[in-house]
């Protein structure tokens, strides 16, 4: 579960970058924060997870304060960041044992996983290549199985299916799923309708910084029914890509 509360965030003291946001993520669902450039999304993903402070309002993930107690919330979930070019000069095999050791995952544990996700993943063959020669996708790839290797009970992603090959974003989509329905919490953001139209339990629709619509894709159809400066909005946003 993740809460956020009356969360605001300025750069600087400029405009607001995100605006009285009030967010409750449950337990067992595929929340899909959507929006288009410059909306607030990574801003929120940061905050979230403790990267940037909030300039006000409390986040809690199951229950903890991410500025409070942050070594306990920060055990709680993976991030997936939407650059993956870290540590580009160790192995894809480094990165995970490293990984591994950040969060205490025992040798038993972390062979099995490893063994498990290379295999979903089809990376079995270039774990003993450095990050450096490995393509976007690939990259993008490593940085999840790295997220996963301590089997996090809240997923959150920015941007995850970017730069994955067809075959990868379907299997990371199945993931998600998977994770889902074995009661835990899956947040993540997209600028693309369709990949939240197709997983998503709720959707919460944000723009310049301000959280528009949130509830079940149903609930949203029948929103835009009513609402043409959303649809207009959802127009230009699948426009664009
Ligand atoms: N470091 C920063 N300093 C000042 N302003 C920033 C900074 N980072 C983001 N912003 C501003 O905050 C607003 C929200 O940006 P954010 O990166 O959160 O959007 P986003 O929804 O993730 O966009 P995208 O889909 O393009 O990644 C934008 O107006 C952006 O210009």
């Amino acid at each position: 579960m993740i809460e956020l509360m009356g969360v605001n965030k300025t750069y600087n003291g400029s405009a607001y970058a995100v605006k009285d946001l009030n967010l409750n993520i449950r337990d067992g669902e595929i929340f899909g924060f959507l929006g288009p450039n410059g909306a607030g999304k990574t801003t929120t993903i940061k905050m979230i997870t403790g990267i940037l402070s909030s300039t006000d309002g409390n986040i809690k993930i199951n229950g903890i304060d991410i500025v409070k107690e942050p070594l306990k919330a920060k055990k709680i979930f993976g991030f997936v960041p939407d650059n993956p070019d870290i540590f580009l000069r160790l192995k894809g095999i480094e990165y995970l044992n490293f990984m591994a050791d950040a969060y205490d995952v025992s040798a038993e544990e972390r062979k099995e996983r490893i063994k498990n996700l290379s295999e979903r993943f089809q990376m079995e063959a270039a774990l003993n290549d450095q990050i450096q020669s490995y393509s976007h996708g690939m990259r993008q790839k490593i940085v999840i199985m790295g997220v996963l290797i301590h089997n996090p009970e809240v997923w959150i992603l920015d941007e995850p299916m970017t730069g994955l090959d067809p075959k990868s974003s379907y299997l990371l989509k199945e993931m998600m799923r998977e994770h889902a329905n074995s009661g835990k919490t899956v947040f993540f953001s997209t600028h693309v309708l369709e990949v939240a139209e197709k997983i998503c339990d709720r959707v919460a629709i944000i723009n310049k910084g301000k959280i528009l619509f949130c509830g079940t894709l149903e609930e949203m159809r029948e929103h835009f029914k009513e609402n043409e400066s959303l649809e207009k909005m959802f127009l230009e946003m699948t426009e664009n890509e």
